[in-house]
Order: structure tokens, then sequence, then C-alpha cells
């Protein structure tokens, strides 16, 4: 392998929190950007993806075989997967030797969140990309419909600081499908929240029940910790507003130190400044990139 730093971000959440559509989105947009994002996809389960997956799990080993060989149930073979693929990292070595300094690359995780709440394959993992040189964050998917309310938005947050702490790498909570919610501004309203959450809904408490009464008061004391400790960034990801992907990217180079040693083509950067100033696509017209 070459020696060097590249830049990974480990892609984790639940399933279906919109992982791999987060990967093809960075990876798209990335291009316009006249950058390369690779794609690893970890998952011995996926079927299919939207991305150009440089890197496949599956052609070391895939969960259907090992279903099949040792009889195992869905999650138990996911874990001898993960287990086998970390006896065999030599192989995702092998896979990234050709990586050169600064290349950087998205990681597409399963959605079992068991994997980095419960066991330490992850880290394991982290350790050997580090070990390879990566400089490394994780990336929470958290879906949008967790803003429906407020206990549900709190355990949503929970989630993201468990696989934070266990991972305990730089962390980003990305706030997926933002698109399918009209009323933006809950989505803000949301957001502020996790970071000020000054005026604690209190509800009248009197014709509570006891039960009622108790997880409203555990509802308030975790939205105090988790505000206490500032410990969970959340940003948006609108797929129908570029400007969240841009900045939802720039916020991870910044998490990565992505970029320290590079040159920024600062008529690249103008351009987008530009675009973005008068309310317009932030990318180049088909062929504007040619010259860059
Ligand atoms: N509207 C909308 N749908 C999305 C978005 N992201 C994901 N989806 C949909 O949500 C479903 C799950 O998305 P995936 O990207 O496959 O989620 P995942 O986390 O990779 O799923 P697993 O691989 O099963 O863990 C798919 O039907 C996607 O089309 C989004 O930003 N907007």
């Amino acid at each position: 392998m070459n020696q060097g730093v590249f830049y990974g971000q480990i892609i984790v959440g639940p399933a279906g929190s919109g992982k791999s559509t987060y990967c093809h989105i960075m990876q798209d947009n990335a291009k316009l950007l006249k950058r390369n994002i690779m794609v690893v996809n970890l998952d011995p389960a996926a079927e299919h993806f939207k991305y150009r997956c440089d890197i496949d799990i599956r052609d070391l080993i895939t969960l259907d075989d090992v279903l099949e060989e040792f009889k195992l149930g869905p999650n138990g073979g996911l874990v001898y997967c993960m287990e086998y693929l970390l006896q065999n990292i030599d192989w995702l070595e092998e896979q990234l030797s050709d990586l050169a300094t600064d290349d950087y690359v998205l990681f597409d995780c399963p959605g079992q969140i068991e994997l980095y709440t419960h066991m330490d394959l992850m880290n394991k993992l982290t350790q050997s990309l580090s070990n390879l040189g990566f400089s490394i964050c994780s990336m929470f998917m958290l879906d949008v419909t967790f803003i429906s309310d407020n206990s549900k938005f709190i355990s949503g947050v929970l989630q993201a600081l468990t696989a934070m702490i266990s991972l305990g790498l730089p962390h980003i909570t990305v706030l997926t499908k933002c698109d399918i919610i009209q009323d933006k501004q809950q989505i803000d309203q949301y957001l502020e929240f996790a970071e000020e959450i000054d005026d604690i809904e209190i509800k009248d408490t009197q014709n509570m029940s006891e039960f009622d009464k108790k997880y409203n008061s555990l509802t308030r004391t975790l939205r105090e910790t988790i505000k206490d400790y500032s410990l969970v960034g959340i940003r948006k990801l609108d797929v129908s507003d570029e400007e969240t992907i841009l900045e939802l990217l720039a916020e991870a180079d910044m998490c990565l130190n992505y970029g320290e040693n590079l040159e920024p083509d600062e008529r690249f950067y103008e351009q987008v400044e530009d675009n973005l100033q008068k309310g317009n696509d932030v990318y180049f017209d088909e062929g504007a990139n040619d010259d860059f």
C-alpha cells in the first residue's frame, strides 16, 4: 500500500436509514466538484446500490453463502462475515493498495447497529484502517421521521450518541431524507432543539399518571444531558437541496482535516460561491468543468 494519508468516512445507521443513498449522493456530487470519492461496500447482505462500488466485501464473503453453509440466522451470519473480514484484513488492504495520498473513501456499513453498539467489530475495523494511514470519521444516518415527536427524536439522538461513543471517532449525525418533509421549518426547529434545548416544554403533570410523569421527567433529563455535553452535531441532508449536500461534505472534510495540504482551485470555489449567491445551481453547466 502506498504511504500517505487517506480519508475515510464510516457510514453507519439503522437499516433503511439512507446509508447507501448518502454514498451515492456524495460520490455523484463529488464528481461535479472534480473530486473522486470511492465507495467500499461492507455489507455482505447488500443486493444492489446506485453508487459505483469500488470495493465490495461480497467478493470476499456473502451472507447468503454463510447462512447456507453454517445454518446461522441473519444476525449471527452477519457477525460471522464481519469477523471473517477482520481475520482477512489483508484482503481489504490489498483492495485498497492502489490508493494515492489524499484519496477519499466512504465505507458503507451494514445496518445492524448491534455491530457497533454491542460489539467491537467496527472498532477493530476502524483501528485497522487507521493503521493503514486513514484519517476517519463516522457519519450516523438518522431518518428524518425521527422528528415526528420529541421523545422519538431523543431516542434517535441517543442511538447516534451510542454509535459515536462506541466508535470513538470524530462524528456527524446526518438527518436523512429531509426532502420528504414539506415543513422545512420543523426540521430546523429540531436541529436547533438538539443544540439549544433551553425551553423544555413542561407539560402539566397534574393530571398525568405516575408512569407518564416519570416518562416526562426522563425525557427532560435526557434532553438536558444531550445539551449539556454538546455531543451530537446534527446536519441535514436534503437530496433536493444541493446546498445541504455541499455543506455536509465540507463539514466532513473539516472533521477529517481533508484538504489541509491540497492546493484549492480558487476558480472553482469562487464559481460555486457566485452561483450560491445568485441562487443558481451550485454546479457548473455541462462542459464547464472541462476547464478545471
Ligand atoms: N426521499 C428520499 N428517500 C430516501 C433518501 N435516502 C434513502 N431513501 C430511501 O430509503 C430507502 C432506504 O435507503 P438506503 O439508502 O438503501 O438505506 P440503507 O441505510 O443503505 O439501507 P440498508 O442497506 O438496508 O441498511 C430506499 O428506498 C431509498 O430510496 C432520501 O434522502 N430521500
